[in-house]
């Protein structure tokens, strides 16, 4: 899409290991709820926190988003954070993407897990500087945690914080590895493409470990 008619940009990063609808569900409910004008799927190249299992190679993660997301003309991928310096800091990504689409306004996109730990990111204040910030609810924080936490943002970082509600999804990357490694079915969880590509290339097979079994 021409970037030069972009005005109100929504990115959403993730390690997609896989990508699965709620991450599909949740770009979805901010483009419509946001006026969005697009969403860019950004995978990350090293993400920060993610050291509880191996990271499937980040060529598989970026194919399965582009699988997940070929058929939606308003979500694309953007791959800053694959070929770019490690780890994958938000507050990078951000700044390149303020630099390089000037006159738009930026609406980083996370599930409300995300948010309560995000004082724990590098230069996270700057964050708040840079874009605005769309959340959506999962299933473990509580509504009061969370306003707290939003009250806080707004108030101490003059963050812009818009919550989104009743988009409940509860799908996780953890369950379709664990689901697949026990040999269950993942269907619904993930587009079809994307189980075909996780079936093609053996992809978590065991619970521990992310990779390929092409690659071990
Ligand atoms: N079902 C969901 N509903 C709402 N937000 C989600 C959902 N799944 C993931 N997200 C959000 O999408 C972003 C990227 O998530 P990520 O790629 O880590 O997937 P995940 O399912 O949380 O992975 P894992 O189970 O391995 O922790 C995060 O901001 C996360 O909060
Ligand atoms: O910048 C950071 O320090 C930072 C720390 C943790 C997560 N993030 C970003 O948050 C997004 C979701 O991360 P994750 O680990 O839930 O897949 C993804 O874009 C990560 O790069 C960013």
């Amino acid at each position: 899409m021409e970037t030069s008619v972009l005005k109100h940009i929504g990115i959403l990063g993730g390690t997609f290991d896989p990508v699965h609808l709620g991450h599909l569900t949740l770009a979805q409910a901010a483009l419509k709820e946001c006026n969005l004008d697009i969403v860019y799927f950004v995978p990350a190249g090293e993400p920060p926190h993610k050291n509880g299992h191996l990271i499937t190679p980040v060529e598989h993660r970026q194919k399965m988003v582009e699988l997940a997301i070929q058929k939606h003309p308003f979500f694309e991928l953007c791959n800053f954070e694959i070929t770019r310096q490690k780890p994958s800091y938000t507050v990078h990504l951000l700044n390149h993407l303020r630099h390089k689409l000037p006159g738009t306004e930026l609406f980083f996109i996370l599930g409300a897990d995300s948010l309560l730990e995000i004082e724990s990111w590098y230069h996270f204040e700057e964050l708040f500087q840079l874009s605005r910030f769309i959340v959506v609810k999962r299933d473990k924080s509580t509504d009061t945690e969370l306003l707290n936490r939003v009250a806080f943002f707004q108030s101490e970082f003059h963050a812009s914080i818009q919550l989104i509600h009743g988009v409940r999804m509860d799908v996780s990357s953890s369950e379709i590895r664990s689901r697949t490694a026990e040999g269950q079915s993942i269907l619904s969880m993930t587009p079809e493409t994307v189980q075909d590509y996780i079936k093609q290339h053996g992809l978590y097979q065991s619970e521990t470990k992310g990779y390929a079994n092409e690659h071990q």
